[in-house]
């Protein structure tokens, strides 16, 4: 499935504000921040998820290491989506294990993964249309005061927080090329842009790892270049880690660490681009299946 909105009009160069300091050019995939690449962040054991029959994912197992961008490929109803929505909470798997940091995110409801540090985008944009760019980042963010009893005792420290979670959303839209938007309802973005919405909206909770379902769908070359370029850049000035979706296999390759590959439920393959590229079961599973 793709973003059903192709971006016309793509944003310039990829030139980040000040508030993420700058290292030199775009890191290439392989090129790991000090100390990265060593602990594993998420773990993904045998996992099993069915819907009405189908075994959508059927005993998946992998590892994502922290400071990594990890991808995740396979043919068409390959399991992908269904994995993403299991380790998420979006869709509790019927069996296997969860960890993330050490601690079980095993069925636990998407809140409380969110919690625990993972942001993830959808297949397809969610942005509330009729809202406008910034309040869509100011619903993403964690522990909305405003609205709790102590919001309402202290409305001092409500309003100092609201300011600077404004500035951070801001910030971030500035990132992504989106600032001059802020005040446009969402329903008026390109769906290249929304998809730019999505990403900025997942990092207004500061994640520790980040799950982009086909980040690359339905933009515009430019735009997904300079999305990925973003992602490589978070990753080493942020340490972020990344899990994606994708069909692109070129983007795949050029900015992974590690790719995991999906048939019929179950991962047949998982390692460096180049290990996966000459695997023949990958191949077998591309040419044997639908495509992607
Ligand atoms: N909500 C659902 N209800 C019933 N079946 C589903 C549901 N979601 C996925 N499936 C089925 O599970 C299988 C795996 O689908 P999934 O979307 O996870 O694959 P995918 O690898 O993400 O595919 P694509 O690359 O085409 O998006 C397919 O047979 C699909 O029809």
């Amino acid at each position: 499935m793709t973003d059903p909105t192709p971006d016309e009009a793509p944003i310039a160069t990829a030139e980040l504000p000040d508030a993420i300091p700058r290292v030199g050019p775009t890191p290439a995939a392989g090129d790991l921040p000090p100390g990265a690449g060593g602990a594993v962040l998420l773990q993904v054991t045998d996992v099993v998820k069915h819907f009405r029959g189908i075994r959508a994912v059927d005993g998946a197992t992998f590892a994502v290491r922290e400071g990594t961008v990890t991808s995740l490929i396979g043919p068409n109803g390959a399991g992908k989506s269904s994995l993403f929505n299991a380790v998420t909470g979006f869709y509790p798997p019927d069996r296997g294990a969860v960890t993330f940091a050490g601690r079980s995110i095993f069925r636990k409801p998407p809140y409380a993964v969110a919690r625990a540090g993972i942001a993830r985008t959808f297949q397809l944009t969610r942005a509330l249309t009729a809202m406008p760019v910034i309040d869509n980042m100011l619903l993403a963010a964690p522990h909305q005061r405003g609205e709790s009893l102590a919001g309402a005792l202290f409305p001092f420290g409500t309003r100092a927080r609201e300011k600077q979670l404004r500035e951070q959303a801001l910030e971030l839209l500035a990132l992504f090329r989106l600032d001059t938007k802020a005040d446009d309802y969402a329903g008026t973005l390109s769906g290249g842009q929304r998809k730019l919405l999505e990403f900025a909206r997942a990092l207004m909770t500061e994640p520790r790892m980040v799950l982009l379902d086909e980040p690359m769908a339905g933009v515009n070359p430019t735009l997904g270049r300079e999305l990925m370029a973003y992602m490589q850049r978070l990753r080493t000035e942020r340490g972020m880690t990344f899990l994606f979706v994708e069909h692109d296999l070129e983007a795949v390759m050029a900015n992974s660490d590690q790719v995991v590959v999906m048939a019929q439920g179950r991962v047949i393959a998982d390692g460096t681009p180049d290990e996966v590229r000459r695997d023949q079961r990958v191949i077998d599973a591309y040419l044997g299946g639908a495509g992607g």
